[in-house]
């Protein structure tokens, strides 16, 4: 194609890092690609907890808006920070090859964990989970991109603070005092990376294909449907990873109470999804696989829970 293809993304280490992958793996491809660097309202409001301003994407907003004005062609999004829907006119043109899913905490030596302690996050599903493993820690509140976060953790006493570990690895910041929490869940396609373009833009779509990752792709798709059937369009403190391997997809998810005193977690595997095999019936289509997951949750008291999570959240 002879139109340089324009990537937009948001200032921060971590966005830039990401859309420059996209862009060096575009041209590596012989196409031309550059970067249009678009302010998110997200980047911006530094001072609210992100569940306190009541809209998802506020991450994705702007980029969507600049990609339907034609602005730019393609953006690149940390895919967990996308909203289950994608707005119309916009479609999901690549889902790269999945970074590590988990979650750590960065640390200054693990002795609190026995005792009192406190950690931080802006994160209610971190806190949540946080809390419900340490029922006698404290959480405190901590917003802003990663760099910034690393850093208020130097500054203040807490005892550490939770990262996605994908993003302090993009950015070169995985420090030796990360400890993998390998028993939270992580929030559903964390570590995943979406391309997204305007769904009229046959170029732009092609361009992007061959950066797709089937596997990847069809991981989060199974986390975000599990999501999507559970929230509602809040952001409840729901996590969720799904592994395909030996040609069946296993799913670990829960929904937990804000305070972390309530958990319902569900772990299923869909049995063999080839043709003919023993596998469930139901789960031969991985969406529904998602859904059963979370209607599972939901007829066993998650839907109450999820309820008064609605209520807390809309005061
Ligand atoms: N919520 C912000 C955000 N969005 C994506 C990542 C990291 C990269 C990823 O998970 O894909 C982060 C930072 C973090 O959660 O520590």
């Amino acid at each position: 194609m002879s139109r340089a293809l324009r990537i937009g993304t948001r200032d921060s280490e971590l966005a830039l890092w990401q859309a420059q992958t996209v862009r060096d793996r575009l041209e590596a491809a012989g196409h031309r690609a550059e970067l249009v660097p678009v302010k998110s309202t997200g980047d911006l409001v530094l001072d609210k907890p992100l569940y306190e301003l009541g809209i998802t994407g506020i991450f994705t907003k702007t980029l969507d808006v600049a990609l339907l004005r034609e602005d730019i062609d393609l953006a690149v999004h940390s895919m967990k920070d996308v909203p289950t829907a994608l707005p119309e006119g916009i479609c999901q043109a690549a889902v790269l090859e999945r970074a590590s899913a988990r979650d750590v905490l960065v640390h200054k030596g693990l002795g609190f964990l026995d005792g009192p302690g406190t950690i931080a996050t802006g994160s209610l599903r971190r806190k949540a989970q946080w809390l419900n493993r340490y029922p006698a820690h404290q959480v405190t509140g901590l917003r802003g991109n990663v760099n910034t976060r690393l850093k208020l953790l130097r500054e203040n006493s807490w005892d550490g603070a939770i990262f996605a570990q994908a993003g302090l690895e993009r950015i070169g910041l995985l420090p030796d005092n990360a400890e993998p929490l390998d028993w939270m869940l992580p929030a559903p396609a964390q570590g995943a990376m979406l391309v997204v373009a305007r769904t009229s833009d046959t170029a732009a779509r092609e361009a992007a294909r061959p950066l797709h990752h089937e596997q990847s792709a069809l991981e989060v798709a199974v986390e975000r449907e599990f999501l999507r059937t559970l929230e509602g369009g809040c952001s409840a403190p729901i996590g969720a990873r799904v592994h395909a391997a030996d040609g069946q997809l296993h799913l670990e998810g829960g929904l937990f109470s804000l305070d972390g005193k309530k958990a319902f977690r569900v772990t299923r595997h869909t049995g063999s999804l080839e043709a003919g095999g023993t596998g469930d019936a139901r789960f031969q289509d991985a969406g529904e696989f998602g859904a059963a997951c979370a209607r599972e949750i939901l007829d066993s008291g998650g839907a109450v829970l999820m309820e008064s999570i609605r209520k807390i959240l809309a005061q």
